[in-house]
């Protein structure tokens, strides 16, 4: 009991922010016109009408028991006239009415699911990027297992799921109830076979017990499938995010040698595809066994528990037609859960994808509200300092100690240290997204800052948008797009802003340094940091690159991490990162200064 209430607690968790929306947004409805209403007004009323349809269409079902009661009398008593005018004024009339509700509600359908998920895409993309919670995520340990399967896939049979599922509970209770009715009725004066034994609502009672018995043994039989479809689903992203990676660094793979390593790798990941596969088909053959035995007696079940009242001119053909019409319907309703076993069974894998990748969101905003924070204030004077600053290891082990560090607006520093000192931690704490450790980083107020890192990101797509990004593709003229590229010396890519391209993996990594600071000459920002992010070229066009910022970027503060001497020149300080008598790395200033 307590494990449905989870269940339900778990599914609530997911519906209800739609339903509570107060999005605006806009409607056309046909011949009406156009609406601003919020979102959860439109969700709620696709609901109320789709669930409408639906009762609708049960209403239509009993009736059709009543003509087909009428039909088979017809039938039984050869009355030509009655079988043709109950044909065409009774069953066309309701047929017809049942089909175009069936399209709306197909439609409207459709357009609620489009909307939801649209809506809760945007919800979890929200949430997984902001307050960088996708770095977090890794950082702290705590990601959810592809998130891009998630949020593509899981979302959209998500609500496919719930909108089928609901429905068929929906449907299923309101035939259940209105048929049982008629079926009561119908066997008010039967008896069990054999005896004089009146049982009221008898064959509703057999029913029952018909089909709570089929149900128990197919929650017997088919549970094991939650489990092994929740892990079928997990391995196969797996096996997709593994063939993804290795499309990603294809060259690195073939380089290294690797094809033979990346086989077995793919042949594990494949292999746990194929093992949990055989363990579903040979669970799923089992509960075929049950289930289609099942369907098959249920074909003739109504008709022998009918059959005797007939028999015994009890009831007439049509009576009995309708009696055992009604008797199916009862049993199939009863029985919703066993056909809709294995639909219940992956909606429950994907209810607990999405909850859990929804707890691990929770957990990084959690840890990350708990950790000791770094503070981030304004600073004086336009300057950037670092005060009392420890950062540590997401393990808790400390790594840099800064008591206090000041860089002065205009002048340009160098941050150098042994590899592993914790330099790009430092940036990463002054850009605000390492979160492990406690202190102050006080930003120079209305300043913008850029950083580089030594592999730039580059998105897929047009290279005016490589080039603009962070910021919007056309958020520059092709001009000054044309002129940074040639300032950053990738002037032979400057007749390509058009062109739709996997960059990252068709440019050098020295070019794609570049392309990085094309978009620092475009961005203009007051603060630059570089790490390493010229480190992939030669020690000429980096002097020239160096002395190109200088010149364009004559108001931008420069702060770089770098290994090579010739760096030196373009920084008036150098700051080296030192170890303690702790193993804790410090910055202190290095007095020799090369002008
Ligand atoms: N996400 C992480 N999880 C655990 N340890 C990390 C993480 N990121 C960095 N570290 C560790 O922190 C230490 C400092 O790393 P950092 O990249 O800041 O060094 P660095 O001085 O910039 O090195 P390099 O000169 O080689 O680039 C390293 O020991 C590294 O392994």
């Amino acid at each position: 009991m307590n494990a449905l209430k989870q269940a339900l607690a778990d599914i609530w968790r997911l519906i209800w922010p739609y339903f509570v929306s107060r999005e605006p947004t806009e409607v056309r409805i046909w011949p009406f016109g156009t609406f601003r209403t919020q979102e959860r007004v439109v969700g709620l009323a696709l609901v109320i009408v789709v669930i409408a349809i639906e009762f609708a269409q049960v209403a239509i079902n009993v009736r059709l028991s009543y003509f087909s009661r009428d039909w088979f009398n017809a039938i039984q008593n050869k009355d030509a006239a009655s079988f043709w005018t109950l044909l065409f004024t009774v069953f066309v009339v309701w047929a017809v009415i049942y089909i175009a509700s069936a399209i709306y509600q197909y439609a409207l359908q459709s357009y609620l699911r489009i909307r939801w998920r649209r809506f809760l895409t945007r919800h979890f993309i929200d949430r997984w990027l902001d307050d960088n919670a996708h770095y977090h995520m890794q950082l702290f340990g705590q990601g959810a297992d592809n998130p891009d399967q998630r949020i593509q896939e899981d979302i959209d049979s998500f609500i496919m799921r719930t909108q089928s599922l609901t429905l068929g509970i929906l449907s299923s209770v309101t035939t259940l109830f209105s048929f049982s009715v008629v079926l009561w009725e119908l066997s008010a004066d039967f008896t069990v076979p054999g005896t004089d034994w009146r049982i009221p609502g008898f064959l509703v009672w057999g029913a029952l017990i018909y089909s709570v018995l089929a149900t128990w043994l197919t929650h017997k039989i088919g549970r094991p499938l939650i489990r092994l479809n929740f892990e079928q689903q997990h391995y196969e992203a797996d096996f997709r995010f593994s063939l993804a990676r290795l499309r990603e660094y294809a060259e690195q793979v073939a380089l290294i040698g690797g094809t033979g390593a990346e086989k077995e790798r793919l042949g594990q990941r494949f292999a746990n595809v194929i093992g949990n596969f055989y363990a579903i088909v040979s669970r799923t053959k089992k509960l075929t066994a049950f289930t289609s035995g099942y369907s098959q007696v249920n074909a003739v079940i109504p008709y022998v528990l009918v059959a005797p009242y007939y028999f015994a001119n009890k009831i007439t053909l049509g009576g009995m037609q309708q009696t055992a019409g009604a008797f199916a319907r009862v049993e199939s309703t009863l029985s919703f859960f066993v056909s809709a076993y294995s639909t219940i069974a992956d909606y429950k894998a994907v209810v607990d994808r999405l909850n859990t990748f929804d707890a691990a969101l929770n957990r990084v905003l959690a840890l990350h509200r708990r950790e000791p924070r770094i503070l981030r204030a304004a600073a004086e004077q336009g300057r950037l300092a670092v005060e009392d600053l420890e950062l540590r290891l997401p393990s808790g082990t400390p790594i840099v100690r800064v008591p206090h560090l000041r860089f002065e607006p205009g002048e340009a520093a160098l941050l150098t240290g042994p590899s592993g000192s914790g330099k790009s931690t430092l940036f990463r704490a002054i850009a605000g997204i390492w979160p492990f450790g406690e202190g102050r980083v006080l930003l120079p107020e209305d300043r913008s800052v850029l950083l580089l890192p030594q592999r730039p990101y580059i998105p897929i797509g047009p290279l005016r948008g490589a080039v603009a990004y962070p910021a919007a593709s056309d958020a520059f003229d092709d001009g000054r797009i044309r002129e940074a590229l040639g300032t950053a010396h990738l002037r032979h890519l400057v007749g390509r802003l058009d062109e739709e391209g996997h960059w990252a993996q068709t440019l050098s990594l020295g070019e794609q340094q570049r392309l990085a600071v094309a978009r620092a000459l475009l961005a203009r920002p007051d603060w630059l940091f570089l790490d390493e992010a010229t480190a992939a070229l030669d020690e000429g066009l980096e002097e020239m690159i160096y002395r190109l910022i200088g010149e364009h970027l004559p108001a931008t503060t420069v702060v770089s991490i770098g290994h090579r001497s010739t760096l030196r020149a373009f920084h008036g300080r150098r700051i080296d990162m030192e170890a303690d008598e702790t193993g804790v790395f410090v910055p202190r200033d290095v007095k020799a200064v090369v002008a």
